[in-house]
């Protein structure tokens, strides 16, 4: 309980250790032997010098012997934001990876989607991803679910119920030549999603929101879009979509709206680019539509495992920056194999160095600046940086604890490293045996990675057992 001169928050716990997270000056800022204090609610109450816990723990009014210690090896991270992922496409990730887009779309996801109609069928993939992510580190996920309205609503209670802050969308389309019962009238379209956004609203969950989802230009027809364009406007909602993701469905976009001046035009001619809308991909944009994103306050989401699986096109990441365009990173599963926002990292990389391979004066990224992308910066594309993205006082305490030696993980350290070296390491070899504890909103998820905290406290009994007998020897 705070003092009567201090302030109001009541402190839930403190944790004192290493703190890495990222400001909108520095991509890397590393607090060493710090304290952080989490309030009641899940918000951060205080981050401090660890040598100044006294006076901390007098104006918080906390006690000093109740503050958890990191171990050698463990820092705090913000949570991982995956600002574009869809939720039935899960249920074939991994798999469905020969052919380009619209091929993929006709041939694996539609018919898989079409089935989602089925509840029981819908609780069984919702519940896998969402635990799967959360396990991962995804503490904020923006969902696609399918056309269907109930199994939409299913995934919104279902990020509920489980603990994950999350943006879902009932996907709008009414147009669909090739699967044509996977697709809805405009008037159904509209009602459906106007339901939808009520029953959710309606639920209050407190961390997850309803986002307007026409699924791209070549499904909607441009009333469809106008239509959306507005009741995302006048229930200030988030929208998300795909823009010029390849080749062929640009090229198919400015066919069908010849009259707009590019694909990013036919968007904002139809009020879908706010500064609440995400975009997956983007690696066609022109250097004027990137402007156009960047006057509107829309967003990228960049999802590279996606863009070279189904062998769409490299993002220039170092181009969209320079735009200042708002830029996160995205699992884009099933387009993307992977559920993991480690991977997102690593693939973010790749790409980064192959433009680099073919162009040697490109400005490669630094692993620094993709963290500040996986987290800051996809809570910034989803509008979301007001609540989540770093360890900023006031902001809800989304964060995963990380042992970069977990017993039984795949990282082997030689001697002890310095927290930097420690972050590279676990961006690019670890795993969810590494993510230790998982919060949001400063609650602990359910089913997060609680048998791997168990398994270091056994290793750890299991070690010092081992030191006591050596020592009777
Ligand atoms: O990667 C993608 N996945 C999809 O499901 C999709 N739909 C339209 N465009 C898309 N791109
Ligand atoms: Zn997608």
């Amino acid at each position: 309980m705070a003092n009567s001169n201090g302030p109001t928050t009541e402190i839930n716990y403190v944790y004192r250790g290493t703190f890495i997270h990222s400001t909108q000056q520095t991509p890397l800022q590393i607090l060493e032997d710090e304290v952080l204090g989490v309030d009641t609610d899940g918000k951060i109450a205080f981050i401090g010098k660890a040598a100044e816990l006294d006076s901390l723990s007098q104006t918080f009014g906390f006690s000093p012997s109740e503050v958890i210690q990191l171990a050698q090896h463990e820092f705090f991270m913000p949570g991982l934001v995956d600002t574009h992922i869809h939720a039935p496409q899960y249920s074939y990730a991994g798999t469905a990876l020969d052919m380009p887009l619209l091929e993929w779309l006709n041939k694996y996801t539609f018919p898989v989607e079409s089935r989602f109609k089925d509840l029981e069928f819908a609780q069984q993939v919702y519940s896998q991803v969402v635990k799967r992510t959360l396990r991962n580190g995804t503490t904020t996920a923006c969902y696609f679910a399918t056309i269907h309205t109930d199994a939409s609503l299913l995934l919104a209670q279902i990020a509920n119920d489980f603990g994950q802050r999350a943006l879902v969308g009932k996907v709008c389309m009414d147009r669909n030549n090739s699967v044509k019962h996977y697709k809805e009238t405009n008037q159904e379209s509209q009602d459906e999603t106007c339901r939808f956004i009520a029953e959710l609203l309606n639920k209050k969950y407190p961390l997850v929101r309803p986002v307007v989802t026409p699924r791209f230009a070549l499904s909607c027809t441009g009333a469809l879009m106008g239509q959306l364009g507005a009741i995302a406007k006048n229930n200030n909602l988030h929208i998300q979509s795909h823009i010029s993701e390849n080749v062929e469905e640009v090229k198919l976009v400015k066919e069908l709206f010849p009259e707009y001046k590019s694909y990013t035009d036919v968007y904002h001619k139809h009020n879908l680019l706010t500064d609440k809308t995400v975009m997956a991909h983007g690696c066609y944009l022109s250097d004027e539509e990137l402007a156009l994103f960047r006057q509107t306050g829309a967003s990228l989401s960049h999802c590279p495992n996606s863009n070279i699986s189904l062998c769409s096109g490299m993002l220039n990441v170092r181009n969209v920056l320079k735009h200042n365009v708002k830029l996160g990173l995205g699992t884009d599963v099933a387009g993307g194999y992977s559920a993991s926002m480690l991977d997102a990292v690593r693939r973010t990389l790749d790409t980064s160095k192959v433009l680099t391979i073919q162009d040697p004066e490109y400005d490669t990224l630094t692993f620094e600046e993709v963290f500040r992308l996986a987290t800051l910066g996809g809570s910034q594309a989803l509008s979301l940086d007001d609540r989540t993205g770093n360890f900023e006082v006031g902001k809800d305490f989304d964060a995963l604890r990380v042992n970069v030696a977990a017993a039984d993980g795949p990282i082997d350290l030689i001697k002890i490293e310095e927290p930097k070296i420690i972050l590279e390491k676990f961006l690019n070899l670890g795993d969810d045996r590494n993510i230790v504890e998982v919060f949001v909103a400063g609650r602990k998820p359910v089913n997060g990675p609680s048998t791997a905290f168990l398994r270091d406290y056994l290793h750890h009994l299991r070690q010092t057992a081992e030191k006591l007998r050596e020592q009777k020897k």
